[in-house]
């Protein structure tokens, strides 16, 4: 069988670590390098609590497609250098799996064009877990009966970006069945900055970050005399796993960009 050969970028964090784990478990997966911004040259078996695993460290992206043979960037780093490791995978023709999330419209819009210059597959999943996909499709479903929705989403405390990717994409999926419409009183002034959210197309978006949650999201609806409310938790990164092999598996026979799981969910 021949095996699919990962690089895995920012293998020190709490999702790299989780999918440095999952590869190990799969027979048709090979870790062949790994890129950090430190360590460069040692083996990931050398770092404190990763697997024992043979794959080297690279710190120049360049340098790392040119000594490896590498079909797949499983990107999980921060959305500058995950930016920037997804142009550089496409322009080497390794296909990227993103999960980086803080890319603008502008990035991602560049990154269409590029993959689709190249022929490149590329997978870029806001939220990997199952149970988020299904709840931003649910959510997409209600909006069309209830078109007064608020997102919270609530995320672990060293967080880098705010709303979080999934609170945008689900916005985005809403925003594509609910016509336009500015929620709350028309004369609601805000006394203390920021109190009514972030707005997106009318919809009020609420992050929280708080030490001891991972990744929550809560969609509200409203209507006369009654609410709807459509919930998902991740306990723990496991959660994101099955996602990460399926696109894995998936960017393989694509040849251009999709954003979001739910376009190669069967
Ligand atoms: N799509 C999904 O389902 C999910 C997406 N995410 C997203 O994945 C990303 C990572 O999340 P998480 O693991 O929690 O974050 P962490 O901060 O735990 O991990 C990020 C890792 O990237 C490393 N890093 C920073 N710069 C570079 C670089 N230039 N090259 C290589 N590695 C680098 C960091 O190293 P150091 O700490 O030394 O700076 C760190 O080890 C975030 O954007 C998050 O939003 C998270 C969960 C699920
Ligand atoms: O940073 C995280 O942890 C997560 N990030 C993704 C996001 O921004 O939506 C996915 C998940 O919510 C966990």
């Amino acid at each position: 069988m021949e095996k699919i050969k990962v690089v895995v970028a920012g293998p020190r964090g709490k999702m790299g670590a989780e999918a440095l784990r999952m590869i190990e478990k799969q027979e048709d997966l090979e870790l062949v390098a790994c890129l950090d911004h430190k360590y460069e040259g040692k083996k990931i078996s050398e770092i404190d609590e990763l697997p024992a695993m043979d794959a080297v460290i690279y710190t120049d992206i360049q340098k790392c497609f040119d000594s490896v043979n590498a079909d797949v960037l499983v990107d999980l780093t921060t959305p500058e250098f995950g930016y920037l490791h997804t142009k550089t995978a496409i322009q080497n023709g390794v296909r990227p799996v993103v999960g980086t999330t803080g890319f603008t419209d502008e990035q991602l819009e560049e990154l269409t064009e590029l993959s689709e210059e190249k022929g490149i597959g590329v997978i870029i999943a806001p939220n990997f877990a199952l149970g988020a996909v299904l709840m931003m499709q649910f959510a997409k479903w209600a909006a069309k009966y209830f078109p007064d929705v608020e997102i919270i989403e609530k995320h672990h405390d060293n967080k880098l970006d705010a709303p979080s990717g999934t609170a945008v994409k689900t916005a985005q999926l809403i925003k594509e069945v609910r016509e336009s419409k500015k929620q709350g009183h028309p004369d609601e002034k805000e006394t203390l900055q920021g109190a009514r959210g972030a707005d997106m197309d009318g919809m009020k978006i609420h992050s929280m970050r708080l030490p001891g949650l991972v990744a929550h999201q809560e969609v509200v609806f409203g209507s006369k005399g009654e609410n709807l409310t459509i919930k998902h938790d991740s306990f723990h990164r496991e959660s994101f796993m099955t996602g990460v092999k399926l696109a894995i598996d998936q960017v393989m026979k694509l040849d251009i960009l999709v954003y979001g799981l739910e376009n190669i969910l069967e």
